[in-house]
């Protein structure tokens, strides 16, 4: 299993860098959290593992890959599955033909659905052959990790995956997330705003202001002074 290694990360849109030198480390199976307020680089270090801002500069190393010479498409073929903010999901596909969309990413060719996402989001066995955009919010996001899980993914990148949702899916999306770390060894990269759920799940976290790192140790170093100094507003 490969090691995710970030040095001296920097990150641009047009001139203006919003990564400043950002370093972390993601060994194999591990969980890491991004934390951070609004605005302070949170969605750009994801889109900047993914090759979705202008430039970088720094060093990006997953395993024996270079990824900032590498286009999106072939990072996640190496095997990193992005879940984006606002989940991306294509309306007027049904449920099925999204999850097979992510199945194009897979480099052994298998072109099948994993039968363990109907364990664990039941609700899209049901409405398999609904249009994407019929589902609720929750919904689409339980789709949108489907779909990102059907390319057999080494980690997982999740952004805010639980935000906006109703309370009931977000518990379920919480138990799939904390599942494919433990039970199926997937390294995970989180955004998160629940502390709570940060501390409980991850590892590891990370605290972003102003495009540094300004605060990172285990996630049981995640004390309420930190988060009172670094994420209340
Ligand atoms: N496409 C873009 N072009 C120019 N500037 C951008 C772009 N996307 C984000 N920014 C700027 O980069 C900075 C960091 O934004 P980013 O979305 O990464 O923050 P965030 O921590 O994820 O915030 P939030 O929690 O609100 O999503 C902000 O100042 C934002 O205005």
């Amino acid at each position: 299993m490969e090691k995710m290694h970030a040095r001296d990360l920097y990150s641009y849109y047009g001139k203006s860098p919003v990564l400043q030198g950002v370093s972390f480390d993601l060994a194999p199976g591990e969980f890491l959290s991004v934390l951070g307020r609004n605005g302070v680089g949170k969605t750009t270090l994801l889109k900047t593992i993914m090759g979705l801002t202008d430039r970088c500069a720094g060093a990006l190393d997953f395993g024996d890959s270079d990824l900032l010479s590498l286009s999106t498409p072939q990072r996640s073929r190496l095997g990193i599955g992005y879940i984006p903010q606002g989940r991306e999901i294509i309306p007027q596909f049904t449920v099925r033909e999204n999850i097979l969309m992510g199945t194009f990413a897979r480099t052994d060719g298998r072109r099948e659905i994993p039968e363990y996402l109907f364990e664990m989001f039941p609700i899209l066995a049901d409405f398999i052959s609904r249009r994407g955009g019929d589902l609720s919010g929750g919904q689409q996001q339980q789709l949108a990790i489907a779909r990102a899980l059907a390319m057999d993914p080494k980690i997982l990148i999740l952004d805010e995956p639980t935000e906006g949702i109703q309370p009931n899916i977000v518990k379920q999306i919480e138990e799939a997330i904390i599942r494919l770390n433990r039970e199926h060894g997937l390294g995970i990269i989180l955004v998160e705003q629940n502390v709570p759920f940060a501390r409980e799940a991850s590892d590891r976290f990370l605290v972003l202001d102003k495009g540094r790192v300004v605060m990172s140790g285990r996630s049981n170093e995640l004390t309420d002074t930190i988060v009172e100094e670094h994420l209340t507003f």
